[in-house]
């Protein structure tokens, strides 16, 4: 009742996504096996930030990995972990996912992690990958996408695993899939 009162007020949503071109307890771990191996270093800030309301019910996801939110091994650590906590607990029930960098919602799946990298690597990059879709598209929470900027390729793959999307309304901003024309192929999945 309560999220849906949020919701339906989408007094956090319109906060969100009024922001065209510039954005200005006790809970035991228990993170999946493929995330195990990933230790958040914390010499680097958090790219993922949550404020949970209890009152509503509803958190919100800010994803803060500047500059373009681009979805690196360690950046899809983070969102994941920070998923199963929430969806851990209970009285959670609404997620609402955006951008806290200016313009851009994700930049998609981090070139970077892309060449160069042990098959090691590259492997825990695209098992990262497979589990950030699969735990968003599989979540009990109603999840929605707050787009407040260009969502390109696995930006859109992110905002079309949630249940909703909403983006704001601004020409510049683009979202979509990308992938033949930089001439990368959908790996065996
Ligand atoms: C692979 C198949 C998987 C199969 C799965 C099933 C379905 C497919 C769906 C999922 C597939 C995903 C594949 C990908 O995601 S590949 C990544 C594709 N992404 C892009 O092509 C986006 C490229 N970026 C842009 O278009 C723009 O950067 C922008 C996001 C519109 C923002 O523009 P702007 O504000 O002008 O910023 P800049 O362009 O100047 O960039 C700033 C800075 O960020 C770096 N950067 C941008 N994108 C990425 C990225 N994806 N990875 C790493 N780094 C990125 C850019 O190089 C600049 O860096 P410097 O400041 O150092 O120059």
């Amino acid at each position: 009742m309560a999220l849906r009162a949020a919701l339906r007020s989408r007094s956090g949503l319109s906060g969100l996504l009024s922001q065209r071109s510039s954005c200005s307890s006790d809970i035991r771990m228990c993170v999946s096996p493929l995330l195990v191996p990933q230790e958040r270093n914390y010499s680097t800030p958090p790219k993922i930030r949550v404020e949970f309301d209890q009152s509503t019910g509803v958190a919100v996801m800010h994803m803060q990995s500047p500059p373009v939110n681009s979805l690196s091994l360690d950046f899809l650590t983070e969102l994941c972990i920070s998923v199963e906590k929430l969806e851990m607990d209970k009285s959670c029930r609404g997620l609402i996912i955006t951008s806290a960098q200016p313009k851009v919602f994700s930049a998609g799946l981090d070139i970077t992690e892309m060449y160069g990298k042990s098959p090691e690597h590259c492997g825990a990059f695209w098992r990262s990958v497979q589990e950030m879709w699969l735990k968003l598209y599989g979540s009990n929470m109603v999840t929605i996408a707050a787009i407040n900027g260009s969502s390109p390729a696995g930006g859109c793959l992110m905002a079309m695993t949630c249940d909703y999307r909403i983006m704001a309304d601004n020409p510049r901003y683009n979202i979509g899939l990308n992938e033949t024309q930089l001439g990368i192929v959908a790996p065996f999945w």
